[in-house]
């Protein structure tokens, strides 16, 4: 059985109902509907800070990146090597789908159980509004049997993209791990039980299409990932905004050709609640259509993450299967760490 079909029945044992899958036609409304008027948020957010930008050359690499999770749980990367043109090509692609007539993308539509394909947010459940977002996700093979529905006779460029995106976000993940790996200290041994190359990730493509009313809207609502680390490539319209401790929220202003790396849950466990695994939402805009493609990392589904502990320190979380860990989240994205604290 391949990893893809596993990380997929992680959520298929969580169905979705068809109303926490569909979007609206976002072309077809111009105000905003009551359904996605969220209240007036007084949130402030902090726009004298900004997150770490750190270059993969520099040749302290392993210690920025280290400082910047335990401190942030997010930073921007730069001169990360994957080509500018791929980045572009996969922006490219995302908008090319997401501009398909709604009838179209519902070709693609997610299945209630399933894990991929077109749809809104997974955590639009456990919201009382809707987000003003439109998401495809894709899982290893399942692009071709998508791309197939949504463009019968154009497909293989979006496949070829999308797969070529994919291998070199994974390589550039894995690369990154054992950076963070070396940042923690740990055992050659350890790293090499911990080696997850071609693991179970995801591709989440994100559209935030422009908005009547963005005051009252909310792009993505707040939340954490469920990965590793998420790799973002983001296009230059902001949105994205973090949660620092004792800081408030944080807008990560676009940097052309940074990708946006933060740790998820998973990392976070990993770590023994060393690294944040950051809070973010998204805003959307008035004018401009937002696209980003999140890379999800993950290990394999039926892997264990186990916290890593110091001499003095004592396990904060017990070991949980990432299958499990998945399981708890689509539960509860709230309570799913306080399940494992020990
Ligand atoms: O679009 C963004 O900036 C963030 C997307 C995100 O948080 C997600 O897909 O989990
Ligand atoms: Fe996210």
């Amino acid at each position: 059985m391949s990893t893809t079909t596993t990380l997929s029945e992680a959520y298929r044992e969580h169905p979705l109902h068809p109303h926490h899958i569909i979007p609206i036609d976002f072309n077809s409304v111009c105000s905003l509907p009551e359904s996605h008027k969220w209240p007036k948020s007084d949130d402030l957010y902090d726009n004298k800070i900004s997150v770490p930008v750190i270059d993969l050359r520099d040749p302290r690499v392993a210690q920025l990146i280290g400082r910047a999770c335990e401190k942030w749980g997010v930073f921007q990367l730069i001169y990360h090597g994957i080509p500018l043109n791929l980045l572009k090509d996969a922006e490219s692609e995302a908008r090319r789908l997401f501009s398909l007539p709604s009838r179209q993308k519902l070709k693609a539509l997610r299945a209630p159980a399933g894990a991929t394909g077109y749809g809104i947010a997974r955590i639009t459940p456990f919201f009382d509004k809707y987000m003003w977002h439109e998401g495809f996700t894709i899982m290893g093979t399942s692009i071709h049997d998508h791309a197939k529905q949504l463009w019968p006779h154009n497909h293989a460029k979006f496949c070829d993209v999308m797969e070529t995106y994919q291998k070199k976000m994974n390589i550039l993940a894995d690369q990154l791990t054992q950076l963070i790996f070396k940042s923690l200290d740990i055992s050659e041994e350890q790293a090499e039980e911990m080696n997850w190359v071609g693991s179970s990730s995801a591709l989440q493509l994100n559209s935030y299409p422009s908005c009547p009313e963005p005051n009252r809207a909310v792009g993505l609502a707040p939340h954490t990932d469920t990965s590793l680390i998420t790799i973002l490539h983001e296009n230059s319209i902001a949105g994205l905004q973090i949660f620092k401790q004792e800081v408030g929220w944080v807008s990560v202003k676009p940097v052309d050709g940074a990708l946006v790396v933060n740790v998820g849950d998973l990392f976070h466990i990993l770590s023994n609640a060393r690294f944040p695994n950051v809070l973010h939402r998204v805003s959307v805009n008035q004018k401009r259509q937002r696209l980003s493609l999140a890379y999800f990392y993950n290990p394999p589904t039926d892997s264990t993450v186990v916290p890593i502990v110091k001499s003095g320190q004592v396990a904060r979380y017990r070991p949980v299967t990432v299958k499990e860990f998945i399981s708890l989240k689509a539960k509860s994205p709230e309570k799913a760490l306080s399940c494992i604290k020990t």
